[in-house]
């Protein structure tokens, strides 16, 4: 069978790295087909140049068996070829379906769009208000839209770079079945994960690339993920270390009733929180994105400060409180408080401005004391940060957007890591991370904890969560369920508290330590 999509002997450089270096690959009418590698291995890259985006400097891309010169991304699109990008392209005042429009060609009314927006999120489990601006939605959502701009297009290959990075497992599935009707109806697909079971459930072909080069072809279902991360990063990934929680350490963050109305017009209220945090502990939140984390951590990093007063408390060594809530985000900072958010690129980094001065954004150290910023010691800041956390970049000079996805995230988890947070808030901390690198992080908040750092990570990733946190929380409709041990927290009760419903009790407490939240025949309680 002529294969869909052929590429021969790509390469393509950037100044001082080899980002595709004779990458040949074919796809068959209807495979679904995983590229697998490290961060910085040249995925996306690769991708680029099928979708016209990225010219390569040598080879040849074959399409039907015809050579095809794609210079233009109208030009893939009208072969059938769409992608759902690992960092969205899309504009956070129009609403989703004015977006979805806006990447067609108009033979559709807006009308027309919002309805056949509405039929495929039903029909293909994503569930979507068209309605609604893309600055009010949250990441997960945000992938929602750029997904169904693709499906809009009844593509012959799609390609789908990290798609579930920030969906739940539930959702995961749902996706999946989509995908495999995509393929069983003669649509290609090209697959880039880190996820190596996703690819050994879903793919039937997987090629392997290491440092721009292709170092493998093998058909996933027959290997074992340790296999897979063999031939990926050459090592099986390392287990975190074993967990040793203090229940006697001293409380760093309260919660006391934290409350507030949407920052947003979709926005999600939050109802009565109570939390406490202590030093050397992981909190794990868990949850679909859109159920109130993205206020949360807003109120918690500062960047929203109507916390009413006396409902988010910092204490201090010496046992005084500080009420966080009028404090910007300069000041929890200077108590240590740090923070890394869901969107890295915007909100983690400034994309045009170097790894040294992206530094400056958190990072006092290279600023003297007349508030003067050192550019050499910027520099040799984000260069031990390069080193430590083996990001792969041109060097401190190098722009943020010009790091993959996994990298510039590795980047500033270090960042934050290396300051030395007295509490660390982080949303989403192995997104588009591969396995080595995710295992690398997670060992390095578990060390941080260890030196006496309290953590509070919000995560779609049940997994993660489990293997990270001492304690877990549910947030669903903007409230907290009751807070579980680890230990207690099996898949199926917290996937049923994702859902919004948890045994009646208090909130936000230790459900170990109140007897009626730990009450499995307790009633239901549905959140608002
Ligand atoms: N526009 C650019 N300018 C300079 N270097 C670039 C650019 N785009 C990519 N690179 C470099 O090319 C290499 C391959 O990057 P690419 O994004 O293709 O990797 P990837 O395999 O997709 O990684 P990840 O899994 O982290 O997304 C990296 O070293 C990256 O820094």
């Amino acid at each position: 069978m002529t294969p869909r999509l052929e590429l021969r002997h790509i390469s393509k450089s950037y100044p001082g790295v080899k980002a595709n270096d004779d990458v040949s690959l074919q796809v068959a009418p209807g495979e679904i087909h995983a590229v697998l590698g490290e961060n910085g291995a040249g995925k996306s890259t690769l991708m680029k140049i099928i979708v016209g985006a990225v010219q390569a400097d040598a080879g040849q891309m074959l399409w039907d068996g015809q050579v095809q010169a794609v210079r233009h991304p109208a030009q893939a699109r009208a072969l059938g070829i769409s992608m759902v990008h690992q960092h969205f392209s899309l504009f956070d005042s129009l609403t989703a379906a004015q977006n979805i429009w806006l990447g067609l060609d108009r033979s559709l009314s807006l009308d027309e769009v919002r309805q056949r927006v509405q039929d495929l999120s039903a029909a293909y489990g994503l569930p979507l208000d068209p309605e609604r601006p893309v600055h009010a939605l949250s990441v997960g959502e945000r992938q929602r839209v750029e997904i169904l701009r693709a499906l809009m297009t009844r593509p012959r290959l799609l390609i789908l770079d990290e798609p579930t990075s920030v969906l739940t497992p539930q959702a995961v599935e749902t996706l999946f079945v989509t995908l495999r009707q995509l393929a069983a109806q003669g649509c290609s697909l090209l697959y880039i994960s880190h996820k190596l079971d996703e690819i050994r459930t879903l793919c039937e072909r997987c090629t392997v690339m290491r440092a721009g080069r292709v170092t493998g072809e093998v058909d996933p279902r027959q290997e074992t993920a340790a296999g897979l991360s063999r031939l990926m990063i050459g090592a099986e990934p390392q287990r975190p270390p074993p967990r040793t929680a203090r229940r006697d350490a001293p409380v760093r963050l309260s919660l006391r009733g934290l409350q507030a109305p949407p920052d947003s017009p979709h926005g999600v209220t939050l109802h009565d929180l109570h939390l406490t945090l202590k030093a050397g502990d992981i909190l794990g939140v868990a949850g679909v994105s859109g159920n109130g984390q993205q206020e949360l951590l807003r109120l918690l990093s500062g960047e929203d400060r109507r916390a009413p007063r006396g409902t988010l408390i910092w204490t201090a060594d010496d046992g005084t409180d500080h009420d966080l809530g009028p404090m910007g985000p300069r000041e929890r900072r200077a108590l240590g408080l740090h923070h890394v958010p869901e969107e890295r690129l915007g909100r983690g980094a400034v994309p045009v401005l170097s790894l040294a001065q992206n530094t400056l954004l958190t990072r006092r150290d290279p600023v003297g004391r007349l508030g003067h910023w050192s550019p050499s010691r910027a520099a040799a800041l984000a260069g031990r940060i390069i080193e430590r956390f083996g990001v792969r970049a041109a060097g401190p000079g190098a722009a943020a957007r010009s790091l993959s996805g996994g990298n510039l995230q590795k980047f500033i988890m270090g960042r934050e890591i290396s300051a030395a947070p007295r509490l660390l808030i982080v949303a989403q901390p192995t997104w588009g991370v591969d396995v080595g690198a995710a295992a690398q992080i997670r060992a390095e908040l578990v060390a941080l904890r260890d030196q006496g750092c309290a953590l509070l990570v919000v995560s779609e990733e049940l997994d993660e969560l489990l293997e990270l946190s001492d304690r877990i929380v549910v947030m669903a409709g903007g409230r907290l369920s009751p807070v579980l041990p680890v230990a207690q927290a099996s898949v199926e009760r917290i996937g049923l508290w994702m859902s919004g419903l948890w045994e009646d009790g208090p909130t936000g407490v230790d459900a170990a330590d109140a007897s009626d939240a730990s009450d499995e025949t307790g009633s239901a309680h549905v959140p608002a």
